[in-house]
């Protein structure tokens, strides 16, 4: 008989976009994201950092002060690093993202012609940035859904 406990489509590129968020270095908050075409394929994936060549010991981490001392005119997005490095066309893919995306990423996403959001978290709804975000999607028809039901525990020996 067939196992019946496997991880879902949806739970399973989720647990993904969480695992390249472990390679951000952002101390506060890390992001993942992946993007899955209509195959069921994973094109590309990403995560909140510095760009290349731009030193993570060097530039600043905090998230306050003078803005041009804080991490934000810096640091990369997730859904970003993801659509920058795929190496095919996008349209049609699905975006896996462990944080609602932001105002900047979306007109990104859109521009790259993803088909859906799926995201994990939902901690900046209230800011302007996010209600930005909202709008666009829904202006362009675009849909997202919240993964409500993620208990995934993976541990690796
Ligand atoms: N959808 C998102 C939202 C945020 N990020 C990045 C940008 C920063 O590195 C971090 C947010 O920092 P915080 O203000 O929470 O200290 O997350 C992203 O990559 N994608
Ligand atoms: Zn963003």
């Amino acid at each position: 008989m067939k196992r019946e406990d496997f991880l879902s489509w949806e739970q399973f590129f989720m647990t993904v976009a969480k695992v390249c968020a472990m390679r951000s270095k952002d101390p506060s908050t890390q992001v993942g994201a992946i993007l899955v075409n209509n195959l069921n394929q994973i094109i590309s994936t990403g995560y909140n950092g510095f760009p290349r060549g731009v030193d993570d010991d060097k530039f600043p981490w905090s998230r306050e002060g003078e803005w041009i001392d804080t991490k934000y005119p810096y640091v990369a997005h997730a859904e970003l690093n993801a659509i920058v490095s795929a190496r095919t066309n996008l349209t049609d893919c699905d975006v896996y993202v462990t944080l609602f995306p932001c105002n900047e990423c979306t007109k990104i996403i859109i521009q790259a012609g993803i088909k859906k959001v799926f995201y994990l978290e939902d901690k900046y709804k209230d800011s302007n940035e996010v209600k930005a975000s909202k709008k666009m999607l829904d202006a362009a028809q675009i849909e997202y859904k919240q993964i409500n039901d993620f208990n995934v525990k993976v541990s690796i020996n």
